[in-house]
């Protein structure tokens, strides 16, 4: 990145929050990310905590790219967002599904460590009642023969728009695409966690695209991609990485200069948090606006981390600020 700023001038105003969540969600009850300010605006970094370094720096490219550099041109202003229902009993689906008003598309977390298909089933079947069009995602989480077996289960009622990283590596995708040929496949970690997320579409393993500004290094990378993945015509969603205000306004900017977009995104996870560091956007018709919303200085005070949480993320910034200028 040629605008790169020194260690000193991305770490003039840093602000590192811990948002809280309704329910729990990968296994955590509050998100932290830091936050930068450059001249630009502000910048999201919130690798999560057990990432190493070399995977965190293209978060914090991420970061410096929304900071020093800006959005892309726009082509839309509004983005349709997916509810996103973290992987809790059916009986909570309702309360979850309230605070995403208008979608017609939910994502549901299935294949969550110690549940059983049943309880996959009965999940997405009290999100099916209430939302015409249902996706999954299991982020890796069965083998082959237990994708199998899940996705027949899942889709014995009813259809799924489209099953995401059922398994966890590209071979098994692809397996499991010539296996239920009639079930649309997403790739996920196998983009955003790859040494080349081309691969995956180039093996035959994903009929969807699942991208994300932070983990791909920026919103022009992921536009860089998006030219790449329509090669071989697999449509993209943009999706969240359980990001703030701000990280959401990265999306969001991505979301909206993509030339193509026809699937809701996975944008609208502002809505698992009970308070955000900005008035959230409010979703109308199931769509979010793209203009850039800027921290409110009283909530980051309200939801500041701890010193020692503060001096942990300030640190992990300094040794990815040190990967990314080795890069350059
Ligand atoms: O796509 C969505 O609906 C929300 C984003 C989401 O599910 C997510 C959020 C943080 C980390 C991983 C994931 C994921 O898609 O696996
Ligand atoms: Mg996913």
């Amino acid at each position: 990145m040629s605008e790169l700023p020194t260690l000193a001038e991305l770490t003039t105003e840093v602000r590192v929050v811990s948002l809280p969540m309704r329910v729990r969600f990968r296994g955590i009850t509050a998100r932290e990310v830091a936050l930068v300010r450059g001249p630009a605006g502000w910048g999201e970094f919130g690798p999560f905590p057990e990432y190493g370094d070399d995977e965190a720096a293209h978060w914090l490219r991420s970061a410096i790219e929304a900071a020093w550099l800006g959005q892309p041109a726009a082509v839309r202003s509004r983005v349709a967002v997916n509810a996103t229902v973290p992987a809790v009993a059916a009986d909570q689906v309702p309360m979850v599904l309230a605070k995403f008003p208008g979608v017609s598309t939910a994502k549901v977390k299935v294949a969550e460590p110690g549940q059983t298909i049943d309880d996959d089933v009965r999940r997405v079947d009290a999100v099916r009642s209430q939302i015409p069009n249902v996706r999954v995602d299991a982020n890796g989480g069965w083998s082959l023969d237990e994708a199998t077996r899940a996705l027949t289960a899942l889709t014995a009622v009813g259809p799924l728009e489209y099953a995401e990283q059922p398994c966890r590596t590209v071979d098994e995708l692809v397996e499991l695409r010539r296996r239920l040929p009639e079930i649309r496949i997403a790739a996920d970690e196998s983009i955003r966690r790859a040494e080349d997320p081309i691969r995956v579409a180039r093996m035959g393993g994903c009929d969807v695209a699942v991208v994300k500004v932070a983990p791909l290094g920026g919103m022009r990378r992921l536009l860089d991609l998006a030219v790449e993945l329509a090669d071989f015509g697999i449509p993209l969603v943009v999706s969240s990485a359980l990001d703030s205000v701000v990280g959401m306004n990265a999306g969001l900017a991505a979301a909206a200069a993509l030339p193509e977009l026809q699937l809701a995104c996975g944008l609208g996870t502002g809505g698992l948090f009970t308070e955000d560091v900005a008035e959230p956007r409010s979703l109308v018709d199931g769509a979010l606006e793209v203009a850039p919303i800027d921290p409110d200085p009283e909530r980051l005070t309200r939801l500041a981390v701890t010193a020692d949480r503060a001096d942990w993320w300030l640190e992990r910034l300094a040794r990815c600020h040190r990967i990314v200028a080795g890069a350059e």
